[in-house]
């Protein structure tokens, strides 16, 4: 059965554990590591059947078959080269961290020289399997434009640097208009989609991104247009945010379960 090692134990990471808790991934949880370390004893205490382990990042590495990140773009800086050079496989979660070139070309040289598997979850929009198709002819334009309520934009450093007091905005405002490569370092914990959009069609500086904040929202809204060779798609999710984290939807955690489950199962359905 195949071992997995969890690295973030916050909303995704607990979801994850959650569904191999329950049966709906079959697979062995077999570590978890987390920078807070009663985020891990908390998390394993709340497991019905799984009794995984609290390791050492290093440890967890040398023990499991397949790592999951789940915990921030400075952990895929550090946790990721060092996953690959063990020989594991890898999920990764905090996406953004890719739109450093160095680090994009290290990642993907180290996996293909120990033939291992990095893995991307579609996370919180729809369409990167369209993205997928459209990327096998020319894709002229991608444009993503994320709207989120003020509260699932707190302690952006775009937010930060700019001093914009989140809850003084009354209406719809445009808070960033650029390419992804700046808009995931600008909200390194709210558009990790955009990279993954990126990887996808037709890079980071050529993937046009706006950041709205609405407070009349409840929901993470998603929007996608791209343009190439087969056509015109637009996709737009509402997702739920997740009670725990208000940036993060929780549809990004159910696709990470479903990347897992692809995984594991011999028909592989969609680009
Ligand atoms: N690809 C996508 O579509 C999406 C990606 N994300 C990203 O996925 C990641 C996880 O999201 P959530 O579970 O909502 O976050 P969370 O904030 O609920 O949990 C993150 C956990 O990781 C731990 N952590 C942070 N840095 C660490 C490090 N260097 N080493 C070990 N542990 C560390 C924290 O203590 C925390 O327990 C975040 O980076 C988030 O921005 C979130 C939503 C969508
Ligand atoms: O969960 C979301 O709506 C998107 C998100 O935070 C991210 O891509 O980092």
């Amino acid at each position: 059965m195949l071992k997995i090692g969890i690295i973030g134990c916050g909303f995704i990471g607990g979801q994850i554990c959650r569904a191999i808790d329950d049966g709906t991934i079959n697979a062995e949880l077999y570590a978890l590591s987390d920078s807070s370390e009663s985020k891990v004893l908390e998390l394993a205490a709340s497991l019905k059947k799984c009794s995984p382990a609290c390791m050492k990042i290093e440890e967890l590495l040398r023990s499991v078959d397949l790592v999951i990140e789940s915990a921030s773009q400075n952990a895929v800086r550090f946790i990721v080269p060092q996953a690959l050079e063990e020989g594991r496989d890898v999920m990764v979660l905090s996406v953004g961290a890719l739109a450093d070139e160095e680090l994009r070309e290290r990642l993907f040289r180290l996996a293909k020289q120990n033939n291992c598997k990095l893995y991307f979850p579609s996370g919180a929009v729809v369409g990167i399997d369209g993205i997928n198709s459209a990327s096998a002819a020319e894709i002229s334009s991608v444009t993503l434009t994320t709207r989120k309520p003020p509260s699932g934009l707190i302690g952006a450093p775009h937010v930060t640097a700019l001093g914009i007091e989140l809850d003084k905005i009354e209406k719809e405002t445009l808070l960033f208009e650029g390419p992804a490569s700046d808009a995931v370092k600008a909200f390194p914990a709210n558009v990790n989609v955009a990279a993954t959009i990126s990887l996808a069609g037709i890079g980071f500086e050529r993937t046009k991104v706006r950041v709205i904040a609405d407070p009349a929202l409840s929901r993470n809204v998603h929007e996608i247009t791209v343009e190439g060779k087969f056509g015109k798609f637009f996709t737009r999710v509402e997702n739920l945010p997740s009670p725990e984290n208000p940036k993060t939807s929780y549809l990004a955690a159910l696709s990470a379960i479903s990347t897992l489950n692809k995984i594991l199962s011999p028909v592989q359905l969609g680009t």
